[in-house]
């Protein structure tokens, strides 16, 4: 059997709250192939961003397995997790906050291949130009500044710059939810063009079964920092075992509720479903808890918002 290009096993993270620690994520565990796709769904709060950035080891997990290519990079120390960084990359949920207001969009590119020590600006601007092409800008997006584009536009850039340091898995943390629907189906037109060609595997976080099922073959649904149903997309929504998948398979079905955000109908259908799971509820101190910092830094940062 060959080694899947990320095992997770038994993730835990705990967050610091007054009085104690809160357990966003309990236990969790799956696998993305090489060049696979994955998708993590589940109620607001169960758990999703958190596994992301555990991921990309911008958290520390509390305890737990994450094998990239077998090698656990759960507690690495940063001097060993540095060379692999650039082997699993984020793309963010808001391609508003997510750029650098202030560099251009080659700068922005070109910037994880300084970190990556291509030391040539040539050859950092050639780069550069080449990534912004593959992601379907045209060349003059290359001196342009973020106020300059649309959201579409900036989460393309945000995926060339996840792009620039060739990395073999991309995490996006609800990469296209802040996109209408049009914008959003040539992005994720990309990922999906990016996977065949680059081999890319990737992990999309979603509210959107239409996104999951147009873009992963695989599915974990999560609630309350559990996986409560795992499978072959697919067969997950030919038949949900979960009150929370039945909700989001119903509204999904409904056109009238769809609009590729997350909208309010859905939102109350997923509540409605979600009635008495006490495991998902929030504790009040824990409830808008800001996000750790760093948690909207550009992919490849090498700072963990939980120092490690
Ligand atoms: N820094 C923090 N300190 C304390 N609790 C936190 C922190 N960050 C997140 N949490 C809590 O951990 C749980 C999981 O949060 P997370 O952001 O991972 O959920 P999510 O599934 O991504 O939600 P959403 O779909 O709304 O983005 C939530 O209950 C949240 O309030």
């Amino acid at each position: 059997m060959t080694t899947p290009l990320l095992a997770v096993e038994g993730l835990v993270v705990e967050y610091p709250v007054p009085g104690g620690t809160f357990r966003a994520v309990d236990g969790v565990g799956f696998t993305v192939e090489r060049g696979g796709s994955l998708a993590i769904v589940g109620e607001s709060g169960c758990g999703k961003s958190t596994i992301a950035r555990s991921l990309v080891r911008l958290l520390r997990p509390t305890a737990g397995r994450i094998l990239l290519d077998g090698t656990d990079i759960a507690t690495l120390p940063e001097r060993r997790l540095r060379p692999l960084r650039r082997r699993v990359q984020m793309v963010f949920q808001d391609p508003y906050g997510s750029l650098d207001p202030h560099l251009t969009a080659e700068e922005t590119v070109a910037e994880p291949l300084r970190l990556a020590g291509v030391t040539s600006k040539a050859e950092r601007a050639r780069r550069a130009a080449e990534l912004i092409d593959q992601v379907g800008l045209p060349a003059s997006a290359l001196h342009r500044r973020p106020a300059e584009f649309s959201g579409g536009q900036r989460q393309r850039i945000g995926i060339a710059r996840a792009l620039a340091s060739d990395p073999e898995l991309l995490v996006c943390d609800e990469a296209t939810s802040a996109l209408d629907v049009s914008v959003q189906a040539q992005v994720l037109q990309l990922l999906r063009d990016l996977r065949t060609e680059r081999q890319l595997a990737y992990i999309v976080i979603s509210h959107n079964l239409g996104v999951v099922r147009e873009i992963s073959s695989d599915v974990v649904v999560m609630r309350g920092g559990r996986v409560v149903e795992a499978g072959a997309t697919q067969a997950v929504l030919a038949a949900p075992t979960e009150p929370y998948t039945r909700a989001l398979r119903r509204a999904a079905l409904d056109p009238t509720t769809m609009r590729g955000r997350k909208p309010r109908a859905v939102v109350s259908a997923i509540a409605t479903a979600s009635a008495g799971a006490a495991e998902a509820a929030v504790s009040p101190e824990v409830a808008g808890t800001p996000e750790p910092a760093g948690s909207s830094d550009p992919a490849g940062s090498p700072e963990p918002a939980t120092p490690s």
